[in-house]
């Protein structure tokens, strides 16, 4: 007992840790940080699962919070020997305004730096994407590529720019002097597409299948290959990184890491189907019925359809241009890279993340869309 009381000193803050990834990275800090005394947990919207876990070893503190104003971030991060900023505005459909996403993940990112050079916290675990990469507006495809592959990042829509922009200034905040002299350790993490429980675009498409008498339609070639990756294994790199960040700061500061596992290679909805197929859907193929110029063309409509109708309603649906480039374009990535600084191994096999997706597709069967 006395032994657990010494090792547990430190006090962990995930922002955004009550949203889909935040919640997997607060419950595996639980599980598998030992030294954890106090886990902070700040977040807009707070769950009330959060609960359930003041009940352990940890003190778990829930703040309600927003991270685009400077003074609760700074409150929040003062006395935290590590930051995990996950907290993001994740929106490439239109539903928020461009202002709000540079606001939230570009604004929000510096106040996170600034709240840590103030309170003198020395860690700092940044969740970026891989789309600070790509795919471009080219539609280039990206092929088993590392964190060292060339590629022309060139981007127009605010997701991809927030993420991008925010990137640079957490990488270049590495080796900043934070309050009390010593300097500050960052590292970012590009997790690809995550999927697993929680996944609110799963949610949507399985419910969409449902409507649609059990079929989903391919609108995409089964030749272009997305990366994905389980949340459970996203989660587990943060939580390692920011424990070896901490041992091994020359090493890991200022470097970017893809989080990766070993989930295959397939198109966006063929490895949907990996899971929404055995939960009784099937993907009817309508390559001949939607040409690619046709989705084109409904992609644009709806993309001027959310400009018209913008006064009167929020009109956002999945397939606007930008979605259907992505959704278009090959992006997979293959990189050791995270193994040879930090050791990281996914925790969960694809097997393990599969069937635990399943599970929780069947779970939501029957709850409300
Ligand atoms: N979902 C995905 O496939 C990927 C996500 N990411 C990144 O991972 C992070 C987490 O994403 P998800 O969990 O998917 O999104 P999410 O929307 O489920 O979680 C984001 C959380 O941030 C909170 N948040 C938003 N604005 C906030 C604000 N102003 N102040 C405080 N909290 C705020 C939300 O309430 C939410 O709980 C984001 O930074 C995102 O850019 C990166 C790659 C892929
Ligand atoms: C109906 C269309 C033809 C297909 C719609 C699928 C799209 C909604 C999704 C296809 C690829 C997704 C993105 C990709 O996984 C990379 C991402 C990384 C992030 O950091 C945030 C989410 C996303 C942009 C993700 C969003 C949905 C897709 C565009």
């Amino acid at each position: 007992m006395a032994e657990a009381t010494e090792i547990r000193k430190l006090v962990y803050l995930v922002t955004g840790g009550c949203g889909f990834l935040g919640e997997h990275v607060v419950r595996m800090l639980l599980q598998r940080e030992p030294r954890l005394s106090e886990l902070r947990v700040f977040d807009l919207h707070l769950g009330p699962w959060l609960e359930e876990l003041k009940t352990g070893p940890v003190r778990v503190t829930a703040i309600q919070g927003d991270v685009t104003q400077a003074h609760e971030v700074a409150a929040a991060v003062a006395g935290a020997h590590v930051v995990i900023h996950t907290a993001g505005l994740v929106d490439v459909f239109g539903r928020a305004s461009p202002e709000t996403i540079y606001e939230v993940n570009v604004q929000g990112t510096k106040n996170v730096i600034e709240a840590c050079v103030q309170t003198g916290t020395r860690f700092l675990v940044y969740t970026s994407s891989m789309e600070v990469v790509g795919p471009n507006i080219k539609g280039h495809p990206f092929y088993r590529g590392n964190e060292d592959t060339p590629y022309e990042a060139v981007h127009k829509h605010p997701y991809p720019c927030s993420k991008a922009q925010a990137e640079q200034l957490v990488l270049e905040a590495n080796g900043r002097e934070v309050h009390g002299g010593l300097p500050l350790v960052t590292c970012a993490l590009r997790p690809t597409g995550i999927y697993g429980e929680g996944h609110q675009i799963m949610r949507d498409f399985y419910h969409q299948g449902l409507r649609l008498g059990g079929r989903l339609f391919r609108a995409i070639p089964a030749s272009v290959e997305h990366g994905r990756v389980y949340v459970g294994n996203v989660a587990w790199m943060h939580v390692l990184v920011a424990r070896e960040l901490q041992r091994q700061a020359a090493l890991l500061g200022g470097q970017v890491y893809f989080c990766y596992d070993e989930s295959p290679y397939k198109s966006y909805e063929d490895f949907n189907m990996e899971f929404l197929g055995p939960c009784g859907l099937r993907l009817v193929e309508t390559r001949l019925l939607v040409p690619y110029w046709l989705l084109m063309l409904l992609a644009a409509l709806n993309a001027l359809l959310q400009w018209l109708l913008r006064p009167l309603l929020l009109y956002a649906p999945l397939l606007n241009p930008y979605t259907l480039a992505v959704a278009n374009t090959t992006f997979t990535v293959s990189t050791d890279k995270a193994r040879r600084h930090f050791g990281y191994e996914p925790l969960f096999s694809w097997e393990d993340s599969r069937s635990r997706t399943i599970r929780w597709v069947r779970a939501v069967e029957g709850s409300a869309p």
